[in-house]
C-alpha cells in the first residue's frame, strides 16, 4: 500500500540480499520508520516487541528470521535452534510455527552452504503467497460488501477490531481487505474501527491506513459497537484470526468474542477472514485448546500518546497498586461466526466448511 504515494510492504529483502527492512510499527501513526533485522535476534526482538505483529506478517518475519540465522549458524542444529528461538516469541498466532516449518524443511534438504539462500528464496516466496492471498481474501471478501450494498442501496457500514490490515500481513491485510477492494470498485463503504485497548491497534494502525488509503473510517471506543449494533449502524462485522481451529473456531485479539456476541444478538453477520497459513488443523476445540498469550501488565496500566507540542509521553492510568490482567486473544466459537472468507473464497465455520475449500486436507481430516 502506498505511504506518501509510494508503495510500501511491511517486510522485504534489503538490497545487500542477507538482510530485511520492517516498518517499525511501535512508532505509528506518528512516525514512519524502517528498521533493519540483520540477525536472527533482531527478528525475533522484532516480533516479541511487536515491532512487527499481525498473524501474517509474524509468519513472514520468523521465516525471514531463520534465513537471518542462517547468516550465523547453517548446521542442522542451528535450524533447530533458530526455530526454538523464534518459535518462542509468541505463542498464539500458528502463522508462525507454520512458517518455520515450511522454511526448515526446506533448509534440511540441502547442504550448509546452500541454506542461507535458500531460506531467503523460500521467506520470499511465503511473502509472494501471502500478498496473493489477501488479496484473493480481498475480492472474496469484496463481493460481500458489494452485495449488501445492491440490498440496500446505502453506504455499507463495517465493523472492525484490533489491525488486520496491510501492516498486519505482507500487503493488502486480511478482514481489511476486502473493504480496500469494495473502495476500489466504487462500494460506497464507511469502517467503524475499534479502538481495541489495551495496545491500540484500532485506533493507531487501522486508522493510519484507512486514513493513508483515502477508505472513510470512524474510530469508536471499543465498548462502542453493542450500542451501534442494537442502533442498526453497523452492517456487517469482519475481523481477522491469529488461529482458527478444524472446527471453525476463530483465536483474533482480545475483545473480538464480545463483537460476536453483540453481533449474534442484533442480527449482524460476522466474519473472519483469514488465509490458509492461519488455520490449525490439529485443533478442534478453540477455547480449550489455543494458547493465549498473556502480556505485560504495564500494557493496560500505561499509555504512549503524542502530546499537544509535539513530543511523546507515556502516562499511567490505573490506579497504583492494582494487580492487571492482560490475556492478549479471545476465541469466538464457531456458532457464532457468520462465515470465515478465505483466499479459496467464503464458508461456513465449520469442519465441513472449511474441508468443502480446502478438500486436500479430508484425508488428514
Ligand atoms: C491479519 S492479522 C489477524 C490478527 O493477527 C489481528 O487481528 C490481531 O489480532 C493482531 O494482534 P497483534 O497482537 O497486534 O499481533
Amino acid at each position: 500500500m502506498n505511504i506518501d504515494g509510494r508503495p510500501y510492504r511491511t517486510i522485504f529483502a534489503d538490497t545487500d540480499g542477507v538482510s530485511v527492512q520492517v516498518i517499525d510499527q511501535t512508532r505509528l501513526p506518528f512516525a514512519f520508520e524502517l528498521k533493519c533485522l540483520a540477525t536472527l535476534d533482531d527478528a525475533a526482538v522484532a516480533i516479541r516487541t511487536m515491532i512487527v505483529r499481525g498473524a501474517p506478517l509474524i509468519g513472514v518475519t520468523a521465516a525471514y528470521g531463520l534465513a537471518l540465522a542462517m547468516r550465523e549458524d547453517a548446521s542442522l542444529e542451528g535450524i533447530d535452534r533458530a526455530c526454538a528461538t523464534l518459535a518462542a516469541t509468541r505463542p498464539t498466532a500458528i502463522n508462525l510455527r507454520w512458517a518455520l516449518d515450511r522454511v526448515a524443511a526446506t533448509l534440511r534438504q540441502v547442504q550448509p552452504g546452500e541454506r542461507l539462500a535458500s531460506a531467503f528464496a523460500e521467506a520470499g516466496r511465503i511473502a509472494e503467497e501471502d500478498v496473493a492471498s489477501c488479496r484473493a481474501i480481498g475480492a472474496h471478501g469484496g463481493r460481500l460488501i458489494a452485495d449488501l450494498h445492491k440490498a440496500k442501496g446505502r453506504p455499507i457500514r463495517v465493523l472492525t477490531h484490533c489491525n488486520a490490515g496491510w501492516l498486519a500481513t505482507v500487503d493488502w491485510g486480511t478482514a481489511l481487505a476486502p473493504i480496500y477492494d469494495a473502495y476500489e470498485n466504487g462500494v460506497p463503504v464507511h469502517v467503524l474501527v475499534d479502538e481495541t485497548r489495551p495496545r491500540n491497534q484500532g485506533a493507531a494502525l487501522t486508522a493510519f491506513e484507512l486514513h493513508g488509503h483515502g477508505v472513510p473510517h470512524t474510530v469508536i471506543a471499543d465498548n462502542a459497537g453493542g450500542h451501534l449494533m442494537q442502533h442498526g449502524e453497523v452492517d456487517l462485522c469482519i475481523v481477522g484470526s491469529d488461529r482458527t481451529t478444524a472446527e471453525g473456531d476463530v483465536c483474533n485479539k482480545i475483545g473480538t468474542y464480545l463483537k460476536a456476541l453483540a453481533a449474534r444478538d442484533t442480527g449482524v453477520p460476522f466474519y473472519a477472514a483469514l488465509p490458509f497459513s492461519t488455520i490449525d488443523w490439529t485443533l478442534r476445540d478453540g477455547v480449550a485448546e489455543i494458547p493465549i498469550e498473556e502480556r505485560d501488565a504495564r500494557e493496560v496500566t500505561h499509555l504512549t500518546g503524542r502530546t499537544e507540542d509535539g513530543g511523546f509521553a507515556t502516562v499511567q492510568v490505573v490506579s497504583p497498586g492494582s494487580p492487571v490482567a492482560n490475556p492478549a486473544f479471545d476465541v469466538t466459537p464457531s456458532r457464532l461466526v457468520t462465515g470465515i472468507i478465505t483466499e479459496r473464497g467464503v464458508c461456513e465455520a465449520s469442519a465441513e466448511g472449511l474441508l468443502g475449500l480446502y478438500p486436500e486436507r479430508r484425508q488428514a481430516a
